[in-house]
Formats: structure tokens, sequence, C-alpha cells
């Protein structure tokens, strides 16, 4: 069975890819393997909501999202950073399918907590036998918006939406890219991290913002049997790997 890489791109990153990005997509899919990107769009949804004149809050790195939020995501994500991306897949000369923006869902979920976050959804279901279908022909982009059972549409943390599709396709390999080398303890990039020490620096409030629903869903994707878990700001760097702590004695 072809192995299958899920990458994670957040909104910052993804108005960087580098040329040595496009020729990684190249060499994997040369070598038979199927590529999935979750991207983000954070920092284009809070820009475009201040232009609107909307209040930008994030809770422990979750968009507060009342239904006029929820409208400019979903037109910043299927309108701007999904068709940006697609395009730039394309042009580096391979075939992108953008998965969410017509067609048939690809998130399923419910609310997460209504009263505190509003419109924001937790991932219930992904539409496996669709994605799968996809991935032998094309690059899947897929956006954080998941489906609710009365077929709203939810805002979905893009971490938290990458990690779940990760481990529901048992993804070998699950590449967050943002716009931090790693995990970061003042200006050192941790080059492993194991989740015991990761409980600690958020004890400590070494880890704070966008990177903890990041390792939290990192973290969750590594224990649910993906293999290979990987953060950091560009493909060929090494970044931070997470791994399961090994119990000794
Ligand atoms: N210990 C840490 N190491 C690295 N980044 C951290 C750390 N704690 C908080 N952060 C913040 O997390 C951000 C990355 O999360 P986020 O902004 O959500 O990225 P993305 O849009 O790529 O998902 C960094 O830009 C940094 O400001
Ligand atoms: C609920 C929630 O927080 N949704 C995120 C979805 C986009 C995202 O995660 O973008 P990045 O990957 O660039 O941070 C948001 O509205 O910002």
């Amino acid at each position: 069975m072809s192995q299958t890489i899920v990458i994670k791109i957040g909104g910052h990153a993804a108005t960087e890819l580098s040329p040595a990005f496009f020729s990684q997509l190249h060499v994997w899919h040369a070598a038979g393997k199927q590529i999935l990107i979750v991207h983000g769009g954070g920092p284009q949804i809070s820009s475009w909501s201040k232009k609107l004149g909307l209040t930008v809050k994030k809770i422990n790195g979750i968009r507060v999202t009342d239904p006029e939020t929820l409208k400019v995501t979903q037109a910043v994500l299927l309108g701007l950073v999904q068709p940006m991306l697609c395009q730039k897949v394309t042009a580096a000369g391979l075939s992108a399918l953008g998965l969410n923006a017509t067609g048939q869902p690809v998130i399923y979920g419910d609310y997460l907590n209504q009263k505190l976050f509003g419109e924001v959804g937790q991932l219930t279901k992904i539409n496996c036998d669709y994605i799968s279908a996809v991935l032998k022909h094309h690059i899947g982009i897929v956006a954080p918006l998941a489906v609710d059972p009365e077929g709203h549409e939810l805002n979905v943390n893009g971490d938290v939406a990458a990690a779940g599709i990760a481990r529901r396709l048992n993804a070998d390999e699950f590449i967050l890219l943002t716009d931090v080398p790693g995990v970061m303890v003042k200006d050192h990039v941790l080059s492993r991290l194991s989740k015991q020490k990761a409980a600690k620096m958020f004890e400590r409030k070494l880890i704070t913002e966008g990177m903890q629903p990041k390792l939290q869903a990192a973290f969750d994707a590594l224990q649910n049997g993906v293999k290979r878990v990987t953060i950091t700001n560009e493909l060929q760097n090494a970044g931070t790997k997470l791994f399961n702590q090994q119990l000794v004695g």
C-alpha cells in the first residue's frame, strides 16, 4: 500500500513556500506517496476580520468565532488561501485538487463549546473514501471547515483538523509547517520532544498561543498511530520531532 503524507501548512507558511518545498513534493510524488495538504489561514482571517471591523479574539490559540467571523473565515479559507495553494502546486507541475470548496463534505464535526467559542467545531469523522479516491490522482488540499449534522459549516483549528485527518488516514508522516523552526525554548529549537516534557513546558508557560493546539493535536496524532510527526518551518529542516516516551523499569 502506498504511503500517505499529511502536511499542515499554517497561514503564514502558506505565503512563504520555498522552491525546496515543491521539489520535495515532486520527490514524494515520483516515489508513489500520497500527499494531503491541510491549510490554515489564521493571519489572513485576523487581518480581514480587522478590515471589516470585527473583533479578533482567541482563547488558547482557538479563534472565538461569531457568525460574522465564520463568514469571513469561509471566504478567506475557500476564496483566498485554498485557491492560492492550489495555484502554487499546479504551477509547480503537480495536480492539485481543493477539496471542500464544493462537492462532498470532507470533515464532519460538531460544536466544540458553543458558549465559549461560538461557531467552532471539533472533528467527529472524515470522508476517508472520498479523500483516498482523490489522493490516487491528486495532491488534496483541504481547509479546516467541518460540516455539522444539520449541514452548517464550523471553523476548526487547522492543526486539530490536520491531526484528526492524519490519524484517521493512518498517515505514515505528519509534518506541521509553521512560522517558527520548531518548538523553541528561548532561541533554541528542540530537536526532539516527548509529551511529558511538553506538559512541563505548558505548566511553565513556555508553550503559548498557537503552539498549544498545535502540540496537543500533534501528540494526539502520534499516540493514535501516525508514525512520524515533525514541526518545522521548511521541509528540508529537521525541526522538532515528537516522540512517545518509553517507560523504563
Ligand atoms: N515554545 C514555543 N516554540 C515555538 N513557537 C511558540 C512557542 N510558544 C508559542 N509559540 C508561538 O506559536 C506560533 C506558531 O503557532 P501558530 O501561530 O498557530 O502557527 P500556524 O499558523 O503555523 O499554525 C509561533 O509563531 C509562536 O509565536
Ligand atoms: C477555530 C480556529 O482557531 N480556526 C482557525 C482556522 C485557521 C487556522 O488554524 O490557521 P493557522 O493554521 O494559520 O493558525 C482560525 O480561525 O484561525
